[in-house]
């Protein structure tokens, strides 16, 4: 499976901009004919919270209009990253993922809200987990804060996933956090880990990027630079099954102990 991880700037509060902008680069990335496209956390406005009122996407319906047809005319799946969604609700900070015929093939609104960055106060949390299938295998999608949350992402592996996406805005100053926690999840999941940062600037932060893919023996792929660029590499799901039986971490569990 060959993965395209979209590592954007994304420019703040402003959804025509980044919705041209992720366009331009879904057809770049399409030109190598991946298998699988993933983009970053509130890719359409990024952090402008106080201003979703007015940007937030109602039901997600103009990034679908735009992924989907995407999707569809390359025949490539994908992880459209997450999005401030208007619903009955309120906001959420929701991944719609579409499959290469350009069919909602999941959704997920994130669980955990990162009050350090005060999401909690203009966002409705999620209430379900991000589990769904691309041709045939099964996939998890979580985001950002999530991460660090290693009982919120075995929940989904013990479910049988086997390749773990992230959407994220890492902030620069906690790198060593989101590459020490992304090569964790992928060792004690004994899963491929497909996480597409951000970068550049907003306001009130600097965005780190090396988005990165890492194996289920928490070797490193492929990892992106700080800047913004399309990075690619190719996955044998093979390796999870080798993994998986060589250190049977899933049958050796013992989670009635564990509550
Ligand atoms: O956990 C962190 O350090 C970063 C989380 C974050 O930036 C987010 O969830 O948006």
């Amino acid at each position: 499976m060959k993965i395209a991880l979209i590592q954007l700037d994304i420019a703040f509060g402003k959804p025509e901009v980044n919705y041209a902008a992720a366009e331009r680069k879904i057809r770049e990335a399409a030109a190598g004919r991946p298998d699988c496209i993933i983009l970053p956390e509130l890719w359409t406005t990024g952090y402008d919270l106080t201003r979703l009122d007015d940007i937030a996407d109602p039901g997600g319906q103009a990034t679908a209009a735009l992924m989907s047809g995407l999707a569809r005319e390359y025949g490539v799946n994908i992880v459209a990253g997450s999005i401030a969604a208007r619903q009955a609700n309120g906001i959420t900070n929701t991944m719609y993922v579409y499959d290469r015929s350009g069919a909602p093939a999941g959704e997920y609104s994130k669980l955990h809200l990162f009050k350090l960055m005060e999401e909690h106060l203009y966002l409705q949390p999620g209430s379900a987990k991000g589990l769904f299938k691309l041709d045939g295998i099964s996939c998890a999608g979580l985001i950002c804060y999530d991460i660090r949350f290693p009982e919120w992402v075995r929940a989904h592996m013990a479910e049988g996933a086997e390749i773990l996406f992230i959407s994220a805005e890492w902030p620069l100053p906690r790198l060593s956090h989101w590459r020490a926690l992304l090569i964790s999840r992928a060792i004690e999941n004994q899963c491929f880990v497909v996480a597409c940062n951000r970068v550049g600037d907003d306001p009130a932060n600097t965005f780190g990027g090396h988005s990165l893919i890492i194996d289920p023996w928490g070797d490193i792929v492929c990892e992106a630079s700080g800047h913004e660029e399309i990075l690619s590499g190719e996955i044998d799901l093979a390796r999870v099954r080798e993994v998986r039986e060589q250190i049977p971490v899933f049958t050796d569990r013992r989670p009635e102990f564990y509550v």
